[in-house]
């Protein structure tokens, strides 16, 4: 997490391209999310963001808000989260005037649409007020004709917010003129006396925590910020009491998922970075080149998985999503296995043929699902490794939906390969959203370094050449060098080096390895 400063980012590609939606990522990010069948939102819905306080509770210089995860601002994942949902019409975010020109730059850097910002207040209230108010005036000279039929509010350091809850709340305030967020409470709410001793404490189990997003119908929410008080805007908290207050409206509580918690103190900061170095860590492309060495080394990958998933690795677990498969020599385990796939046993592990790994998968995939998933095979996720030769065809599309690659080449002094994916990469132009990772598995196949210190001094300059380049558009390369020993137990321990050193760089996309070639 780095505090966020206004600069502008070259080579970020035509600021009218519509913007992927990087968001919070997921492995579908790069689609507009099509209105999910069923979800019928037939009125103008639009959202105020507030952001325009100062975040003093992390002890921050940096608002929180502004707060980068992974090269990206806090803020810019919330407002994805709602770029994200087709049936929102515009997105006001409210940010204190100075930083007016920070929420600009945001706003271009990461291609955000639908989304204009306007001068917070004092005060979280005065902040959506204005944020209100601003919405009103969107029909120009026809305000009337602008103005949503529902307004969301939610916090803008509150950046888990998932669609289904949000239309849950849009049609709840739709329907009774207002709508909030609760979750239970977990520690007991008690009064104190002005000598601070305990008065009384409230049941818990009667009360709420309310939370964010809340709707409100925008007549109601305008209604009742014209009529509130002067205390309202100095120290009140909520806005529901607003609209009972002052409209008699009385919101429908619902329950919300326990991700809607607010980014308040610098420990939550740490936590909303986990999640979202997770989100980007789930998945990864292993390009094979068509090498059939490659292919055999996706299958192997998966023994290291497993182990890396029992020891509860955040990212890695076992799962019923077919990625890789490993038929130990003897079929003893009664895999589920199609007879179809030709196999051929070398080294302890069935070896498909490059082109084959894709399509197996997929049929494995179909077949797990028919057989009711009940096999003795072991199908991991390596971070849902999907194997492909090329990323030409069909294959072209993980460049829009994936964030982690790992290219293997047999010859480390040709760097053909990478350099194509790092210029596919580049055409795609996702990078500047999130930063992508390249791992470039070098194979030898010589337990010595091919050809000495020359070698390995021309392969180490090769890739700091590449990574040097590749950082410039957020695509950050490393490679790990494999040999493959004619001893197995050796061959064994390399690979799952491999499996160890790519979930790290995936996980971490640490800028200091950048351009290091590591050994396994
Ligand atoms: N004058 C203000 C104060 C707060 N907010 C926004 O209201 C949301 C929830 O408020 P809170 O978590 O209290 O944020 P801060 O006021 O920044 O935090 P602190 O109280 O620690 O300073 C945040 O997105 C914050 O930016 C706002 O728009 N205008
Ligand atoms: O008091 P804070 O500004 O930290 O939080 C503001 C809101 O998130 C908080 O009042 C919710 O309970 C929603 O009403």
């Amino acid at each position: 997490m780095e505090g966020n400063h206004a600069t502008t980012q070259s080579g970020c590609g035509d600021p009218d391209r519509p913007a992927h939606p990087g968001g919070f990522p997921n492995r579908d990010a790069g689609k507009g999310d099509p209105q999910p069948a069923g979800r019928d939102v037939d009125f103008p819905v639009s959202v105020v963001l507030p952001a325009g306080g100062t975040g003093e509770r992390t002890g921050l210089q940096t608002p929180k808000q502004f707060c980068s995860f992974l090269g990206r601002p806090l803020i810019s994942y919330t407002i994805q989260a709602f770029e994200r949902v087709s049936w929102i019409q515009s997105i006001v975010v409210v940010v204190a005037r100075e930083n007016t020109d920070l929420m600009a730059d945001i706003v271009r850097r990461f291609r955000h649409r639908k989304v204009r910002a306007v001068p917070g207040g004092s005060t979280r209230h005065r902040s959506i007020r204005n944020g209100i108010l601003a919405l009103g005036e969107e029909g120009g000279e026809r305000p009337a004709a602008g103005r949503p039929k529902v307004v969301l509010i939610h916090d803008a350091v509150r950046p888990f917010v998932d669609e289904d809850f949000l239309y849950e709340i849009a049609t709840a305030a739709k329907e009774h003129g207002a709508a909030g967020a609760i979750r239970p409470l977990v520690s007991t709410v008690i009064a104190t006396t002005p000598e601070g001793y305990l008065d009384h404490s409230l049941e818990r189990g009667k009360y709420r925590a309310s939370e964010m997003p809340q709707g409100f119908t925008y007549d109601v929410i305008h209604r009742a910020y014209q009529r509130c008080s002067q205390s309202d805007f100095d120290f009140g908290t909520e806005c529901l009491h607003l609209a009972l207050q002052y409209c008699g409206t009385n919101a429908k509580l619902i329950q919300g998922p326990p991700t809607l918690w607010k980014v308040t103190y610098k420990r939550d900061l740490a936590a909303a970075e986990s999640i979202i170095k997770d989100a980007v860590s789930r998945s990864a492309c292993f390009v094979t080149g068509g090498s059939a060495r490659a292919a055999a080394l996706a299958g192997a990958l998966q023994e290291p998985a497993r182990a890396l998933g029992t020891t509860n690795h955040p990212h890695m677990a076992p799962c019923a999503t077919t990625t890789c498969l490993s038929v130990p020599n003897s079929n003893k385990t009664g895999c589920l296995f199609p007879a179809w796939v030709k196999l051929s046993r070398r080294g302890g592990h069935a070896v498909l043929s490059g082109g084959l790994v894709s399509r197996v998968c997929e049929k494995i995939r179909a077949a797990w699902r028919e057989a009711g998933r009940q096999s003795a095979c072991f199908l991991l996720r390596f971070q849902e490794l999907d194997v492909v030769p090329d990323l030409t065809g069909e294959n072209a599309s993980y460049l829009l939906k994936e964030w982690n690659f790992i290219q293997f080449s047999v010859d480390h002094s040709r760097p053909a390969e990478v350099e194509a994916l790092l210029a596919a990469l580049e055409a795609a132009d996702r990078a500047p959203l999130h930063p992508l990772v390249v791992i470039w598995v070098q194979w030898s196949d010589s337990d010595e370094l091919l050809g000495g210190r020359a070698a390995a001094a021309a392969a180490a300059a090769v890739i700091t050449d590449l990574s040097s380049a590749a950082k410039l558009r957020n695509i950050l390369l490393y490679g790990i060098q494999l040999h493959q020993s004619k001893d197995s137990e050796r061959w064994e321990r390399s690979v799952s080096k491999v499996a160890e050193i790519a979930s790290v760089l995936i996980r971490e996309r640490s800028p200091a390895l950048v351009g290091q070639l590591l050994q396994a």
